[in-house]
């Protein structure tokens, strides 16, 4: 949420960001999983090239701008081209976290290509329920919950920067990508991410019961969850974390501009 960025950066504290936005990432899945996959709101039938769900964020987005959405540097539009300046002003000026040259990473378009093409299909059931309407509003909070979490990169790398220039340094100075993913990479903290995800999938996909006999009878077997909870860590491990990655890469790179 707004304000969730720690005033002073630390590893942890941006770590406790990315698991609490985990919770938002799996419950905002299991909603967009109550639809069938409904393809056809994808497609640039709507209003040509546009779809219907390229519509509708673009439409949520210009009244985000107007309200002052994007004079948090938490929040990162889809469609940044041509949207109205805020209508109001902030009370206080914003904090600068952020490495102004770097603050501007931006991977929205692979994540709304990624989205519409390959993991829509992953967690929804195939067919049409005609409900595209609900379907695209899903969408949208999903998509929000995944940009916020992948952006916030830009946070971490800044962290990681700052308690460390001497090892960043000579990497950015040489432009050395590979050099600059192993050193930000914890293959352990992966792997927890991943579990958890996988956790948070089973238990917000279970159905709550009063009657504590039918909530034994729920705790077994496949195809009783929402959403697969191997699916739920898969995407994290495909998409949402390598994308965390690379918009870590790009802030680091721009980071002595
Ligand atoms: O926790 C970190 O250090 C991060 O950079 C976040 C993250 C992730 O996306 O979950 C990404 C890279 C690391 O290898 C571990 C985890």
């Amino acid at each position: 949420a707004a304000g969730d960025v720690p005033r002073a950066l630390t590893l942890d504290s941006v770590r406790e960001s990315l698991i609490r936005q985990e919770d938002s990432i799996v419950f905002s899945l299991l909603e967009r999983a109550m639809h069938r996959r409904n393809s056809a709101a994808y497609d640039s039938s709507f209003l040509p090239p546009a779809s219907l769900a390229e519509f509708f964020v673009r439409q949520s987005e210009i009244i985000s701008a107007k309200a002052g959405r994007y004079l948090n540097p938490e929040e990162v539009p889809f469609f940044p081209d041509y949207l109205p300046e805020p209508l109001v002003h902030p009370h206080s000026p914003p904090q600068v976290l952020l490495h102004p040259a770097s603050a501007t990473v931006n991977v929205s378009k692979e994540i709304w290509r990624i989205y519409t093409r390959e993991m829509v299909a992953l967690f929804t059931e195939e067919g049409d329920d005609g409900d595209h309407g609900s379907t695209v509003a899903s969408d949208l909070v999903l998509l929000q919950a995944l940009s916020r979490r992948i952006h916030y990169g830009r946070f971490v790398a800044e962290v990681k920067f700052r308690d460390a220039p001497d090892d960043y340094i000579p990497l950015i100075k040489s432009k050395d990508r590979v050099g600059l993913m192993e050193l930000l990479t914890f293959a352990d903290v992966e792997e927890s991410v991943k579990r958890r995800v996988e956790k948070k999938a089973m238990l917000f996909g279970q159905n709550v019961t009063l009657d504590d006999k039918a909530g034994r009878n729920n705790t077994g077997g496949r195809g009783k969850y929402k959403v697969d909870p191997e699916v739920a860590a898969r995407i994290y491990g495909e998409w949402v974390i390598p994308l965390t990655k690379l918009v870590q890469v790009e802030y680091l790179l721009r980071r002595l501009h």
